[in-house]
């Protein structure tokens, strides 16, 4: 049986899962965790178990060789497993990449030099794409690219008001990320509601370490908040997402260097800024322990949310659908109901008993007199890393 290996390396993090494309099956998955922060924690589950352990993993190509190593540990060394092709999750693909892509060399490289405009996530897939490629020379090693799903997007909705010429001599225009996310999430609200996703009017909001929302018409990504680099937008753990652009003018004249203003905005921003930490739950609990910076971060996460939700119901004219989806929209019930409040106007209306239902598979949220459906649907990137790559091999 041909199985896709995925690789989707984040920042700090590698995720992986053995995949069979035709059923979807998954025959084993991991995660690696806390790269290059001291002692790394790797998790590995491969036939009902799970093994967990602490690795040496300074940066991801220490990371993946792990990942060999917890599948021989388990007995089942990823040579012998019948490897067809592996599918790379790639964050920025850039105006190059417009769908799944075979790596050759002058690709591995095209990710490398894109790096500038995805500086936490392009060198970490670079590192962990050649480590896969030394081990498995002889497979397709296929990139699936966060921008792709956004290549639908209007001009008006691609493109900053500057010079035009400025903005094309340095490659200035909105790409939006998480494209894959948004894909696999709308498709499947439409699977649950039986209706064709060609017919529907979608807003996800992928809620996860880094957060976008995508206004999606029938299928199609028509906007989106993140833009030229994953950091506009949201809210995220660690990024401040929208802020004037004259304020980072004003940080650079004084005194602070580039470097100095990207780790601010794309590490010491957003949530752990706001609050001291990056994670939901440690901001909830902060808040609830009556920690004031926690609960005006929770209320400024929520308020951009609602400002891209408005936003997206204006320009698709209503909407189907609103689905959360990723770490925070898929587990956190009260941003889900801090997000949808007092929206009865525009027929959005939450039912408290199903939003606080702790299940794990995709459901309905909203009330049944709600106009649109507020679904939570789990995001599976690598379920569509792996449907991509086995169609580009199968062709
Ligand atoms: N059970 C949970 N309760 C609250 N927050 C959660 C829970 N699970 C995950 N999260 C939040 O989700 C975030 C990570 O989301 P995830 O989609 O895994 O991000 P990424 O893939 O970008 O690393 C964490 O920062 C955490 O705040
Ligand atoms: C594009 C992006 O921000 O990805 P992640 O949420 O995995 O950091
Ligand atoms: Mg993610």
């Amino acid at each position: 049986m041909p199985t896709v290996l995925v690789v989707n390396s984040g920042s700090s993090s590698i995720k992986y899962q053995l995949i069979d494309p035709g059923s979807g099956e998954r025959l084993a998955s991991g995660l690696i965790e806390r790269i290059g922060q001291g002692t790394a924690r790797s998790s590995h589950r491969h036939d009902g178990s799970t093994s967990e352990r602490n690795v040496s993993a300074a940066d991801h190509t220490e990371a993946f060789g792990e990942i060999v190593r917890s599948f021989e540990a388990a007995g089942s060394p990823l040579l012998e497993l019948g490897v067809a092709a592996v599918g790379h999750r790639v964050v920025q693909g850039g105006a190059d990449f417009v769908g799944p892509t075979v790596i050759d060399d002058a690709v591995a490289q095209r990710i490398v030099d894109l790096s500038e405009l995805a500086p936490l996530h392009n060198p970490a897939h670079a590192q962990a794409i050649d480590a896969a490629r030394q081990l498995l020379p002889d497979v397709p090693h296929i990139a699936v690219f966060d921008t792709a799903f956004h290549q639908t997007l209007p001009a008006d909705a691609y493109t900053y008001a500057v010079d035009p010429d400025v903005a094309a001599q340095y490659g200035v225009r909105r790409y939006g990320f998480h494209g894959t996310s948004h894909q696999v999430v709308s498709q499947r609200a439409a699977d649950l509601l039986k209706r064709p996703v060609a017919e529907l009017r979608q807003i996800v909001l992928h809620l996860g370490n880094g957060a976008s929302a995508c206004a999606i018409d029938g299928g199609l990504s028509v906007d989106t908040s993140m833009g030229l680099t994953p950091l506009e937008g949201l809210v995220m753990g660690s990024r401040s997402g929208d802020i004037d652009p004259g304020a980072i003018l004003h940080l650079l004249r004084s005194g602070m260097d580039a470097d100095d203003v990207d780790a601010l905005l794309n590490q010491r921003s957003g949530l752990r800024g706001l609050s001291g930490s990056v994670d939901m739950r440690d901001v909830q609990q902060s808040a609830a322990d009556g920690d004031e910076r926690a609960a005006l971060a929770l209320r400024i996460y929520g308020r951009r949310i609602r400002h891209y939700l408005g936003a997206y119901l204006v320009e698709l004219g209503g909407a189907d659908t609103i689905v959360f989806t990723a770490g925070v929209g898929e587990n956190v019930a009260a941003v889900r109901a801090d997000v949808c409040r007092d929206l009865e106007w525009f027929g959005i209306r939450l039912d408290p008993e199903r939003n606080a239902s702790r299940a794990s598979e995709a459901r309905l949220i909203s009330a049944d007199d709600s106009r649109v459906a507020v679904l939570v649907v789990p995001t599976d990137e690598e379920a569509e890393i792996a449907r991509q790559a086995g169609e580009v091999v199968a062709r």
